[in-house]
């Protein structure tokens, strides 16, 4: 028994309760107040969560895929550790870029979006990214723009001029919540750049007020409004969405930290001027993925697309290992170094993965009903928790879960399915050699399923098939006799010959080490 004076109980007491606090509690940075706060939804168990998808006049690039994969990672998180998720997903289908784009190529704005829509599914299904449970369009949401358009007139914080309507940002006591900016100091950085002549300016009543509703040029697509035909500004659109599908209070609104300002800061100001309530509890901004130093960006034009990429023969898990490599509100920087490196990961994780496949039967594993205990192929796909039958909670859930629920802290997450993936290599290469394991082969089997249930709620999967075709395609035995002539050659003198197998063999992802004590492999 400790001898403990009292006070010292109280703070043994208080230490512990931070320990299970920090560890069973989920901590987010929230934009909105710079600090890192407790989780705490509106309703308990239940999460709101919007996301300010892609404008869609080109193909989504590197930049996209990171907002994409974090989002997708972050609600694939939030499920498993027991929250029911809703996630809306906005796709922005009315902006001039578009309206350019069908110009050029003497189409619709309809068509250009249509085409780019069907693109983006493609590419986010080859990464793996879940779909959301609804897309809304701004086409779709006429209805709802125009009626919170006219609710922000009717309590005197937006003006119509000339069939335009603006929103009077000084009508907002709280603009400039979000992004630390004062109107003040913006006014006095704007006044040498603000041109007199724009139309646009000589509308407004104030230079940082903004379009909700823009008169149509003439033959431009519109929409008919009590202001006259026209079309929404970007900013109400959200506003709009976010109210239709979830309500006047989210739990978190997501999107990359290039939005923060005008477009999160207008959001709020539209949307809390109607309700009088928070838009959303939680603000969190995904970093940007840049290239030398500079946002990628389809404006910029400095982008690599998604298919691009992927079409080089870059693995798609690859790709979400360089995005949760990184904590996911830094920027990061693309290059082919680092896309190298996450292949490298991934090759090792995909071993870990593809473990109980190769090496289930050889340790007897109780197959059961044939899937290794990971559930049917269709409760693999949409549940976040591959089979919840898994051996979990254990230890390396719950390190997982104590270093994620640090604002998502992915990367160190990934720390733990690499231990357990090097671990099950380890084991298959002593597996193959020595013809048994050192682990026993139930705690084998344990660690497995831990690796491929850590890993499905990052979104990486192996294509089983696939990739132990690929495996199955040289056996072990086929490696060691292949290695077994490259030796006979080298002793014949027959370099060119010898050569030519050790290329083989690197071909098929296998690379020979030589030594005095002959030649070791491993896979790559
Ligand atoms: N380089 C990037 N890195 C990370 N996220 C990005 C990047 N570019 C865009 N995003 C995010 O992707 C989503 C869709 O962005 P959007 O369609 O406006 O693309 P964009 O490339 O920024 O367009 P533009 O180049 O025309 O400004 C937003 O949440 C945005 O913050
Ligand atoms: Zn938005």
């Amino acid at each position: 028994m400790l001898d403990c004076h009292p006070s010292c109980f109280t703070l043994l007491l208080r230490i512990s309760l931070f320990q299970h606090y920090s560890v069973m509690t989920l901590t987010l940075y929230n934009t909105l107040t710079r600090r890192q706060e407790p989780f705490e939804t509106v309703e308990a168990g239940k999460v709101k969560m919007y996301y300010c998808g892609v404008t869609v006049y080109d193909y989504c690039h590197l930049g996209h895929a990171r907002a994409c994969i974090v989002w997708d990672v972050v609600r694939r998180y939030l499920q498993f550790i027991g929250y029911e998720v809703r996630y809306i997903q906005n796709f922005t289908d009315i902006d001039d870029k578009i309206l350019n784009r069908a110009c050029v190529e003497h189409s619709s704005m309809e068509a250009v979006a249509n085409r780019f829509i069907k693109a983006y599914f493609e590419d986010m299904a080859r990464l793996g990214i879940r779909e959301a449970d609804e897309y809304p369009r701004a086409t779709h949401t006429m209805n709802g723009i125009q009626r919170l358009i006219h609710e922000l007139e009717k309590k005197g914080f937006a003006y119509p001029a000339d069939g335009d309507v603006y929103y009077a940002v000084r009508q907002f006591a709280e603009y400039g919540k979000l992004s630390g900016r004062k109107l003040e100091d913006m006014q006095a950085g704007k006044s040498e750049r603000v041109n007199v002549e724009d139309p646009e300016y000589q509308k407004k009543k104030d230079p940082f007020d903004f379009a909700l509703w823009k008169a149509a040029k003439p033959g431009e697509t519109a929409w008919e409004s009590p202001w006259g035909a026209g079309r929404p500004g970007w900013h109400i659109e959200c506003s709009a969405m976010v109210r239709d599908r979830l309500g006047d209070t989210i739990d978190i609104h997501a999107g990359g930290a290039d939005l923060i300002f005008p477009h999160h800061e207008n959001e709020i100001a539209q949307s809390e001027a109607v309700t009088g309530k928070p838009l959303a509890r939680y603000w969190l901004h995904n970093g940007m993925v840049k290239v030398d130093g500079e946002k990628m960006s389809k404006s910029l034009g400095n982008f690599i697309t998604i298919r691009e990429l992927l079409d080089r023969g870059v693995n798609p898990m690859a790709v979400r290992l360089f995005v949760l490599t990184a904590q996911y509100r830094t920027p990061i920087d693309f290059t082919d170094e680092a896309i190298a490196a996450a292949t490298n990961g991934w090759h090792t994780i995909k071993e870990g993965l593809l473990f109980g496949y190769q090496y289930g039967e050889k340790l007897g594993w109780d197959l059961g009903t044939g899937d290794l205990g990971l559930g049917t192929e269709e409760e693999f796909s949409q549940s976040p928790i591959p089979n919840p039958q898994y051996p979990v909670p254990n230890l390396y859930v719950e390190r997982f879960q104590e270093i994620v629920n640090n604002d998502f802290n992915f990367p160190g997450g990934l720390t733990v399915l690499f231990e357990l993936a090097k671990e099950l290599r380890r084991e298959g290469h002593i597996l193959v050699h020595e013809g048994k394991t050192e682990t026993s082969p139930d705690k084998l089997k344990h660690q497995w399923q831990t690796l491929v249930t850590l890993a499905g709620v990052l979104g990486l999967e192996a294509e089983i098939e696939a990739e132990t075709d690929k495996i199955n395609g040289l056996s072990d035995a086929e490696i060691e006799a292949k290695i077994q002539q490259r030796q006979e050659a080298r002793q014949g003198k027959n370099f060119a010959e010898s050569d030519r197998i050790r290329d083989e063999l690197q071909a098929e992802g296998i690379t020979l080490i030589d030594s005095r004590d002959g030649t070791r492999w491993h896979r790559n």
